[in-house]
């Protein structure tokens, strides 16, 4: 596995080489597939894969549900590059010029139901508050600001585009606008947890997303991110029945 702390331009620049000259395409869009969503993936047209582990530098994908495969290819015309497996702090851990990133999540805010999509507005990175940033060490000022403003990472223009075209699409009543948090997993939350994360102001939460959206937003991509709301987070404590959601559940959801 590839778990260094600090990965230089050059070693960027080496793996960006070995991908350029093994492919044609140059997309504009890149799309991080989440936890069973990289069938997205396999929808591409003119599909060219590389598994993670052929490409130099490249970190390997661990995780059940996640192929580890980067493919490039065609969608509704449009030239993007789709990672079909991501990376989460849990594992020990552009070419374009917006970042789409999609998430598993579950949801704290009342109005949400598993099935439904929330278009990202904004986030908490928990482990970015207690020290853990994918942007400590050394800033290299040819990728971004040593301190980066981090008041508007999630485009409004993206956001306002997605609401229309799901609006279009007659799904307005599944999707919301809301705040993911990230936290370090892999466990899922306490009744305790969720509690806390709901009168925080978080809307849903993962595991994921935030460092990919801080490197992105860093280096000044556009970002739009989804949550796909596959489990709601207990907020009471039950004697009842006994509420479990499994990573497996997660899965065959999203
Ligand atoms: O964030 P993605 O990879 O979509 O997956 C989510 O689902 C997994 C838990 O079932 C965790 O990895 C969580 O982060
Ligand atoms: N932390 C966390 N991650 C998830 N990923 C999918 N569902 C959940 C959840 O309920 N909590």
């Amino acid at each position: 596995m590839h778990s260094k702390e600090q990965i230089n331009h050059e070693e960027y620049q080496q793996t960006a080489d070995w991908l350029l000259s093994r492919t044609k395409q140059r997309p504009l869009v890149a799309i991080i597939c989440g936890s069973g969503l990289g069938l997205l993936a396999d929808t591409l047209k003119a599909q060219e894969s590389f598994n993670y582990t052929e490409i130099p530098g490249f970190p390997h994908s661990t995780v059940q549900g996640h192929a580890g495969r980067l493919v490039f290819g065609e969608l509704k015309g449009r030239s993007c590059v789709c990672m079909q497996g991501r990376f989460h702090m849990y594992e020990g851990h552009s070419l374009a010029q917006t970042l789409i990133v999609t998430n598993a999540a579950g949801s704290l805010a009342d109005g949400y139901q598993p099935g439904d999509i929330m278009i990202i507005k904004d986030h908490v990175n928990f482990p970015g508050l207690s020290g853990l940033s994918p942007l400590t060490g050394p800033n290299d000022d040819k990728l971004g600001p040593r301190f980066p403003a981090m008041s508007s990472v999630y485009d409004k223009g993206l956001r306002r585009l997605a609401h229309a075209l799901l609006d279009q699409m007659g799904v307005a009543s599944l999707v919301h606008e809301g705040v993911y948090a990230m936290v370090g997993g892999p466990n899922f939350e306490t009744v305790a947890e969720a509690r806390l994360l709901h009168s925080l102001g978080v809307d849903a939460v993962g595991m994921s997303t935030t460092p990919e959206v801080l490197v992105a937003s860093h280096c000044g991509l556009r970002v739009f991110g989804l949550s796909l709301i596959t489990n709601k987070v207990l907020k009471r404590y039950t004697t009842t029945t006994i509420m479990l959601y499994t990573s497996q559940e997660v899965l065959s959801r999203s």
